[in-house]
């Protein structure tokens, strides 16, 4: 026994004399005093680097610019930029992770000034710089938000005194649309103010959160200024053809998200539909398409017309909610973040026959960092909770009161009465809406919009999303 152990240290000992230090040789307590001088960490050239790795067996351990990183040796060989691992013009992977040896360990690691050298096995060398690895670290994105939010409540918000962006400011300039999707991502409301009230107008502002029509409509217009351009046929004709360009990649109806509702919806009291939106009642705060396997991420609606009394708006930041019960109730939001229920839509009124369900959580984290993307709060429209065991069923509900309690308290409402003129956007994975039972003619209109194109037109416009 004995002497197996110390015929082990020795292999051990001969490991680390070769220069590779294993894992099992750091969990051991008394080794460092064992051999002091065993361990040796890769210090740089430069001291003002302020940089040094180690090369463990199972692992690669990396201390740069305060952090303390470490990687696993496939993830290393995965995410090699050489040109024949991967396409910088596509952006995308050429190396097939699959052919990864998955107890691959590199032959060498060297350091020359910002750059980490990777030699593996088969000769083949990959190169990291060191920002880079502390930016695609799972320790350096731990730490890191991926949508920085304001939480609000009535009072917050109202103090922010966040300015609604102009229709022609918003149509027509880039930093109206910039300051414009700034406000909707911090906030998850932002308003569009001098619209005409038509829907036409409506569907004019909706596209104009996409990229692609915003550059159509800046060739439109050089090609309009343009020394000697005739504005008559000329013009037609290049409308059509960047049309047809559009239709080629498939950009025309971007950034729609045509449902059962339609692409753009109009809808009044009539119960043309089989839900209580089409009515004149009173609706408490919820999100939309709870029943979609993916809820719609953004609705936009303007109040056309409203000859009567009530129908004010109300909004809710169901995050803000939501970090009330982390603070109060961990577990209960850990709950509300685990169990997965199921919304249902059924409706057969007419033509109009639907069976739709989703199933999901109502509030949703990134498991790395527990930041919250997405709560699916809708009590009308959740179906029966056959997910889960009677007694989880039970603490469910306790925690959904604690929720539902937050949600209702009134310095947590936001009251508006949406006037012609004024579109309102509402991220539905955030911001809960409801509205006040109202009397007399009432037409709204909007549409629901794809949230990955809107976040890719404020990514592009250099806004973190
Ligand atoms: C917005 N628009 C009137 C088109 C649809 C309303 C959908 C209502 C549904 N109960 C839900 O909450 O999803
Ligand atoms: O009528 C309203 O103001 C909103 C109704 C509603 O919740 C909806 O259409 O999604
Ligand atoms: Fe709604």
């Amino acid at each position: 026994m004995w002497y197996h152990r110390l015929s082990h240290l020795q292999s051990r000992l001969q490991d680390l004399l070769r220069g590779r230090v294993t894992h099992w040789a750091l969990q051991q307590s008394n080794f460092k005093s064992l051999f002091p001088l065993a361990i040796h960490w890769h210090h740089t050239a430069s001291k003002s680097l302020n940089c040094v790795w180690q090369q463990h067996e199972d692992h690669f351990e990396l201390q740069y610019a305060n952090n303390v990183m470490r990687f696993d040796y496939v993830w290393l060989r995965d995410h090699c930029r050489s040109a024949s691992c991967y396409n910088s013009k596509t952006h995308q992977r050429s190396l097939d992770t699959a052919s990864v040896d998955l107890c691959i360990q590199p032959k060498t690691i060297h350091l020359d000034e910002t750059t980490l050298f990777f030699t593996w096995p088969d000769g083949h060398v990959t190169r990291y710089d060191l920002d880079w690895l502390v930016k695609n670290s799972y320790e350096g994105q731990k730490q890191k938000v991926i949508q920085p939010r304001i939480l609000w409540n009535a009072e917050i918000y109202q103090q922010a005194q966040v300015p609604a962006v102009d229709f022609q400011t918003f149509l027509e300039t880039k930093e109206g649309l910039k300051n414009f999707l700034q406000n909707f991502l911090l906030y998850g409301i932002a308003f569009v103010e001098n619209v005409p009230p038509t829907q036409k107008h409506t569907e004019k502002v909706a596209e104009r959160i996409s990229l692609i029509s915003q550059r159509w409509r800046s060739s439109i217009q050089s090609a309009k200024t343009r020394p000697g351009a005739d504005c008559g046929s000329d013009h037609e004709l290049l409308i059509a053809k960047f049309r047809l360009k559009l239709k080629k990649v498939g950009k025309t109806t971007r950034p729609f998200r045509e449902t059962i509702y339609g692409r753009m919806w109009f809808f009044t009291s009539d119960f043309s539909r089989g839900d209580t939106a089409y009515t004149n009642l009173a609706l408490d705060r919820h999100t939309d398409t709870t029943y979609f396997q993916e809820p719609c991420g953004i609705q936009v609606f303007h109040c056309l017309k409203h000859e009567g009394t009530g129908g004010r708006t109300l909004l809710v930041d169901g995050f803000y909610a939501a970090e009330q019960v982390l603070q109060k109730a961990p577990e209960e939001f850990e709950l509300l973040s685990k169990v997965p229920l199921k919304h249902e839509y059924i409706e057969n009124v007419g033509e109009c026959q639907n069976h739709m369900i989703g199933v999901g959580p109502v509030l949703n984290t990134y498991p790395w960092n527990k930041e919250l993307y997405l709560i699916r709060y809708n009590n009308y429209d959740r179906a029966v909770i056959n997910t889960v065991p009677y007694d989880v069923v039970h603490r469910w509900y306790t925690a959904h009161r604690t929720l539902t309690r937050e949600l209702r308290r009134p310095e947590n409402e936001f009251w508006v009465k949406l006037k012609p003129g004024k579109v309102l956007f509402i991220d539905n994975w955030r911001v809960l809406h409801g509205r006040e039972s109202f009397t007399g003619y009432r037409q709204l209109c909007g549409c629901y919009l794809t949230r990955d194109d809107v976040l890719n037109t404020a990514r592009l416009l250099g806004l973190q999303a």
